[in-house]
């Protein structure tokens, strides 16, 4: 069903999200002109050759010029960067808003550039791949996802129902929530789980005693699972860590004090711990399965674009 949420987009970071997010607005017919800006070379050249959008821009102002919806698709360090180019550019009463995983450091790289009339509404999708560039997006990523508005107290209602709708469209399911609160939701539920996979793979390619070669061989599902996370663009988990530095740290420290509690119910064979808690961890899976959330991202055979 075609369903005109929008006049003219323009789409900032064309990407693993940004291409998702043009594939599917097309699919959906959610918006009438696409307007495509990156500043990468090679990836507004393939967006171009993938039929990605309508027209390509090396310069995000260029892109947003006009567009009643500006979505900034690029990594949460670069959002001040953006935020300077398209302002001068923007038209009055223009919704931008952004995919970032962090979200309080967007409102503060962004908001202090953009003029007055312009509607701020950060969004994040909790969809995603270890894939990353325009050849990695795909139109239905989002479908049966969350995607989380953080819009400011005072934001304006019928702009973020646009923007609602224009999630919805794409098959997402939206929840609005502060920026703070999601930072630290997310802290727990995914940077964290990075963070470990990052250095789980790391140690493993350390320890002396362990070959390469019998890493690759013997990783049974749980490092392949690590290993796949541990693929994530390094860009990107850079910045999230970087802009969401006060969460992460703190589910961190409890993170690394219930590890110490781990070892030594290991050391003191204190079995009926560990048994208690490995009961608990899983009753917390099945609960999700319940939700029918279990869906690891899927792999299409996507490669790295
Ligand atoms: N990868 C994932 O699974 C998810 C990522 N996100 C968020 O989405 C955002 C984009 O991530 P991906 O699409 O995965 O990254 P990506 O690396 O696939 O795409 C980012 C694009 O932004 C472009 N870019 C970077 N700086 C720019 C600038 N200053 N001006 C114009 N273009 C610029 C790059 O050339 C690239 O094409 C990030 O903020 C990330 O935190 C959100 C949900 C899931
Ligand atoms: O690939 C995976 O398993 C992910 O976790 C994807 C992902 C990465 C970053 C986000 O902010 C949201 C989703």
């Amino acid at each position: 069903m075609t369903t005109l949420v929008f006049e003219r987009i323009a789409v900032v970071g064309i990407g693993l999200i940004g291409s998702s997010i043009v594939r599917g607005a097309r699919a959906k017919g959610l918006a009438g002109t696409i307007a495509v800006a990156d500043h990468a070379g090679p990836h507004l050249a393939r967006a171009r050759e993938l039929g990605l959008g309508d027209d390509w821009h090396a310069d995000a102002g260029d892109a947003a010029a006009g567009a009643d919806l500006v979505m900034v698709a690029v990594p949460v360090g670069a959002c001040e960067a953006v935020a300077k180019a398209i302002a001068p550019r923007l038209k009055p009463g223009a919704i931008v808003t952004d995919v970032g995983s962090v979200k309080a450091s967007v409102v503060r790289q962004m908001k202090p550039h953009l003029p007055a009339g312009v509607h701020l509404i950060p969004g994040h999708p909790v969809a995603g791949t270890e894939f990353s560039g325009p050849d990695a997006g795909f139109a239905e990523l989002f479908e049966n996802r969350w995607s989380i508005l953080t819009p400011p107290d005072d934001v304006d209602p019928a702009a973020l129902a646009r923007l609602v709708a224009f999630w919805r469209g794409l098959g997402a399911n939206v929840e609005t929530m502060t920026a703070e609160h999601h930072d630290i939701v997310l802290a727990i539920t995914s940077h964290l789980p990075h963070l470990i996979a990052y250095n789980i793979v790391g140690t493993a390619a350390d320890v002396e005693q362990v070959t390469q070669s019998e890493v690759m061989k013997f990783s049974a599902g749980g490092f392949r699972d690590f290993t796949r996370i541990a693929a994530s663009d390094p860009t990107m988990w850079r910045d999230v860590f970087l802009h969401n530095r006060e969460a992460v740290l703190e589910v961190l420290g409890r993170f690394t004090e219930d590890l110490f509690a781990l070892q030594r119910q290991i050391r003191w064979g204190e079995g009926d711990k560990l048994f208690d808690l490995f009961t608990r961890t899983r009753a917390i899976r099945r609960g999700i399965i319940g939700l029918g959330q279990e869906t690891p991202a899927p792999d299409f055979g996507r490669r790295k674009g």
